[in-house]
């Protein structure tokens, strides 16, 4: 028998306070701390997500994504409680909700507790699963977002899957799927990562009703790269907002990321985190800002597996520039079932 119990102040990220609590016990249920504990495949550990009941967590469906696809691919059950506490509307949205049940399909799991508006889950996972998965979360809710939460998963299959995706292909607040396509998808190429995209039919806010058919191919486990760089800016057009201001805000987007002389935009460096932890080696990636995202990410992504991140400030006195250099020692996660 090997149990430890940690407790992380996650309150660093500002809004987010995160508590983990570790029980390995060869894989049988247990009771940690009063807690609930449960078993998995790899007997890991029980890790409890907290995040901060006053303040809300700006981060909840990052929160959401990430663990729930680290719980898939390494077998850790998870047990996530107070999701998106103190907002409007607290607990989990459709996109969320779709994202957890794809996740669960995609690693045969066990998902108790989640509907809509649900503030505690939990994901007990079994075997990746390839083949076929649908997930329609019947509103305007991210396709892409139901991307990052199952892409990383599918990679850690027997086989190719298909993933069904229905929802709003173009939502506010998340990727586009034309970044998907054109931005994300040729970076994480250099991880190993290959998948398909066929956008069938496009959905908007407030209808949804988008398809998007996704092919993902296996790997034995994901190299490590260096990014080049690959820029865009993006902007969702909106019932009385004048073209030419959609088109002046996709092209700050451009030009605030251009400038700070990085090689990853404000919002790939989070999305970029999960493979970064998964992969072999060490990966490198030097951005702006690092965002509340990105911190999250790596908080759990750190907890969930044996990777290490560093972030180093750099400032170039000729152009006055300041980027950061975000380092992953990867944990080098290899696929059990190629
Ligand atoms: N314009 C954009 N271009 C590319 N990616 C984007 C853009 N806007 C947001 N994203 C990405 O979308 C994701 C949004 O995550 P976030 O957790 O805020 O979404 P959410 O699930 O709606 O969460 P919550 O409901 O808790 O606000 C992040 O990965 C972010 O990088």
């Amino acid at each position: 028998m090997d149990s430890a119990a940690v407790e992380i102040d996650g309150s660093v990220m500002e809004g987010v306070s995160i508590h983990f609590n570790y029980q390995r016990n060869n894989g049988k249920a247990a009771e940690a701390n009063g807690e609930l504990a449960a078993s998995s495949r790899l007997s890991a550990p029980l890790v409890r997500l907290l995040s901060h009941p006053a303040v809300g967590s700006p981060q909840g469906g990052q929160i959401l994504r990430v663990s729930a696809a680290l719980s898939c691919i390494t077998g850790s059950a998870i047990k996530i409680i107070k999701i998106r506490a103190g907002r409007s509307t607290p607990g989990l949205r459709p996109q969320h909700l779709t994202g957890l049940q794809l996740v669960s399909d995609l690693c045969s799991g066990s998902l108790q507790g989640a509907s809509i508006g649900s503030t505690d889950i939990s994901l007990t996972p079994g075997k990746v699963r390839s083949g076929n998965h649908t997930a329609d979360t019947q509103t305007a809710g991210s396709v892409c977002l139901l991307l990052q939460a199952a892409l990383p998963c599918a990679l850690y299959a027997d086989a190719a899957s298909q993933l069904l995706l229905k929802g709003g292909t173009n939502a506010e607040m998340a990727p586009q799927i034309d970044y998907t396509v054109k931005v994300f998808k040729p970076v994480v190429e250099r991880f190993g990562v290959h998948f398909d995209c066929d956008i069938r039919m496009r959905g908007y806010y407030p209808k949804g009703g988008g398809e998007v058919a996704v092919t993902a191919q296996p790997l034995k486990e994901l190299q490590p790269s260096s990014t080049g760089c690959l820029f865009a800016g993006s902007a969702l057009g909106k019932k009385g907002v004048y073209a030419d201001k959609v088109g002046i805000e996709a092209a700050e987007m451009l030009l605030r990321n251009l400038r700070h002389n990085g090689c990853v935009d404000e919002f790939l460096q989070d999305q970029l985190i999960i493979f970064m932890a998964l992969a072999k080696g060490t990966s490198r990636i030097r951005t702006g800002a690092v965002t509340l995202h990105t911190q999250t990410a790596i908080h759990v992504a750190e907890q969930l597996t044996q990777a290490k991140f560093t972030i180093t400030k750099s400032e170039d006195e000729l152009s006055s520039s300041v980027t950061y250099i975000i380092e992953c020692q990867g944990s080098g996660v290899v696929n059990p079932n190629l």
